[in-house]
């Protein structure tokens, strides 16, 4: 599929910790988002993203995707964070607390001018909104598609039960309407959907359940706090080796119905038609994406099928 890219583990480092920056191209993780937002103190904005800066421009052997995550831009750091971060050439912009649709479409006109300004194609900066708040998540669906740029919508837990004013558990009952509506407008504009962190970096059975819990629901992947915490999510995103054997059953069983001109047939006692094969291609993209096949089957010779 074109343009599929696997993003399951979105990695942040603070922008203001050398010794973090440095270790960020021996990470295993598919993305970093290094942080100008929270996890730098007031005191250390200035100095943080001129260290960003040197970083980005000496990391000239780039094996991963690299995401900014600027000040909102209503604060006197955000447009700031842009000039500086911006010429050494972030693959995108992790916008936080992206509430309207109009904060989103400022960043995107900054972004143009500073594209054109940079003479690099328009386009270019991709854009990681950060749905975190009760206004953010009601307004999902305009922000999905506030942006051409926009990649993937990200669920920001943390931020968001603050907004709410209640305690985030380890179950993560409360946001399970929010993080539902951040995902439906995602899957609505045909986008990945990131999953917020997890903030217990000694607890990693509470991670890989929210994980799971998150890739059952239908995000693609998650952001992380700690490199700790990259192999367990690597883990739950990759497809089970039976999950695999069965897409590609999937796969001939359709191809035989067709033979047969019909679109439904019966493998091992269960129906098979147009949306399980639909899965099961979803299954085979993502196993190629992890190297689990060697080819990519022609989505659209298989549906085409039914
Ligand atoms: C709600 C939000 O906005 S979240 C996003 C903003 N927050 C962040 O970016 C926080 C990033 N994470 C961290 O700072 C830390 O992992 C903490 C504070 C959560 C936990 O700290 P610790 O318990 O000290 O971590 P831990 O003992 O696992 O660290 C081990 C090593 O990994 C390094 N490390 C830990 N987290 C990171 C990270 N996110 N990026 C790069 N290196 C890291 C440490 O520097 C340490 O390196 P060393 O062995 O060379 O000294
Ligand atoms: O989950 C995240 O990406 C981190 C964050 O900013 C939040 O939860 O408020
Ligand atoms: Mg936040």
């Amino acid at each position: 599929m074109a343009g599929f890219k696997l993003r399951r583990s979105l990695l942040y480092v603070p922008g203001n910790m050398p010794s973090m920056l440095q270790n960020i191209p021996i990470f295993n993780c598919d993305s970093v988002i290094i942080d100008l937002e929270d996890a730098v103190p007031l005191s250390e904005k200035d100095a943080a993203r001129h260290l960003v800066k040197r970083f980005l421009m000496n990391y000239t052997d780039r094996n991963k995707e690299l995401l900014v995550r600027i000040n909102p831009l209503d604060t006197k750091w955000g447009y700031e964070d842009l000039r500086v971060v911006l010429p050494a050439m972030p693959d995108g912009i992790r916008l936080p607390k992206a509430d309207t649709p109009e904060i989103v479409e400022r960043l995107d006109t900054l972004l143009t001018e500073f594209e054109e300004e940079l003479e690099v194609e328009i386009g270019r900066f991709g854009i990681l909104p950060s749905l975190e708040s009760a206004l953010g998540v009601i307004n999902a669906v305009g922000i999905a598609n506030s942006s051409e740029r926009i990649f993937a919508l990200a669920f920001g837990a943390e931020d968001y039960t603050a907004s709410m004013e209640i305690e985030r558990s380890r179950g993560g009952e409360e946001l399970f309407n929010a993080r539902t509506r951040v995902l439906w407008a995602a899957k609505a504009k045909g986008i990945q959907a990131v999953d917020t962190i997890f903030a217990d970096v000694s607890d990693m059975e509470g991670l890989r359940a929210e994980t799971e819990l998150a890739k059952r629901l239908g995000y693609t992947g998650k952001c992380l706090v700690n490199p700790r915490q990259i192999e367990v999510v690597h883990d739950v995103f990759a497809p089970k080796a039976h999950e695999v054997e069965y897409a590609l059953q999937v796969i001939e069983a359709i191809q035989r119905a067709r033979q047969l001109g019909t679109g439904v047939i019966a493998l091992g006692g269960k129906m098979v038609d147009a949306p399980v094969v639909k899965r099961a291609a979803r299954v085979l993209r993502t196993a190629y994406a992890h190297g689990m096949v060697d080819t990519l089957i022609d989505e659209e010779a298989i549906h085409g099928a039914q």
